[in-house]
């Protein structure tokens, strides 16, 4: 089906350098306007945190970038390539389910609750989309599975079940599961909001390692201390737009915006 994007514009994000685009992208459920135009980029190896109140669409926007809901207008790019869409001769087409599918290939995502198999073990949970979904052969996947649960620090619990494992150590499972499609992009949606205090360290930790080896990240946190440390950008969303952005450590101690003073003032 051709789209009414069938005249597509210059392709703006350069792959290898800028790994999203986002252009007044605006999502509504019905009557309500979740995003209202955001406007942002993020380069390849950039850790961008995201922070702002609850409601204001933070999750609604990683889940547009990872094709998991429709932008109703504006553009989203995501290495180069228009979400939701491809290209064939000039002209634009939307994606089918399946070709969608292979999309969020490239995508790791972790949310809040790690949702891991709980009748399989850590490396097989691990392994599961690298053999059903890339057709990777079982000892391939295992050796992979065992290379990334000591990647995360939990070499010792590759046949361990979820349920004989901390929230914590779910979590890092759960990146580590992320981790095994190669993805371009990690996507974390909250990723130690349900856990129990002590436990929030050793993923922020992960996260860090992560970050220090050049992975795109797009961080939605209530974490302060891990978006000053590790983030190289700082976007505080409130009411469907980008309200702020800049270093995280510029926009923590010198907020420019009423509303953001407003928020950090509660969470810092
Ligand atoms: N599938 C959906 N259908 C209808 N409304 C939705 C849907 N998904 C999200 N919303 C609404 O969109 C608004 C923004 O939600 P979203 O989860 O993106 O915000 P958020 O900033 O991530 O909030 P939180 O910090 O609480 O997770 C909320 O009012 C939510 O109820």
């Amino acid at each position: 089906m051709t789209t009414n994007l069938d005249k597509p514009a210059p392709r703006p994000t350069e792959p290898g350098r800028v790994m999203v685009r986002a252009q007044d992208v605006c999502k509504s459920f019905g009557p309500l306007e979740v995003l209202k135009g955001i406007d942002l980029e993020v380069a390849t190896g950039e850790v961008m945190c995201i922070v702002g109140p609850s409601g204001s669409g933070k999750s609604t926007f990683l889940r547009c970038i990872n094709h998991l809901e429709k932008v109703n207008a504006g553009r989203l790019w995501v290495d180069g390539h228009l979400v939701g869409y491809r290209e064939k001769d000039g002209k634009l087409y939307e994606l089918k389910d399946s070709e969608v599918a292979l999309k969020r290939r490239d995508i790791g995502m972790v949310f809040q609750r790690f949702n891991l198999f709980p009748h399989m073990t850590a490396a097989g949970n691990i392994m599961e989309a690298p053999t059903q979904v890339k057709g990777i052969g079982k000892p391939e996947a295992r050796a992979r599975a065992h290379e990334l649960l000591a990647r995360v620090g939990l070499a010792d619990k590759a046949d361990a079940y979820p349920s004989q494992l901390s929230g914590g150590q779910q979590q890092r499972v759960a990146i580590a599961r992320a981790l095994a499609m190669d993805p371009k992009l990690m996507l974390f949606d909250e990723p130690t909001s349900a856990l129990d205090p002590e436990l929030v360290g050793e993923v922020l930790e992960v996260m860090r390692g992560l970050a220090e080896d050049g992975m795109t990240m797009i961080v939605v946190t209530h974490e302060m201390g891990f978006a000053r440390e590790v983030g190289d950008s700082l976007v505080f969303m409130d009411d469907g737009l980008v309200v702020e952005a800049g270093h995280p450590r510029e926009v923590l101690a010198n907020p420019q915006h009423e509303r953001t003073k407003a928020f950090l003032s509660k969470v810092l």
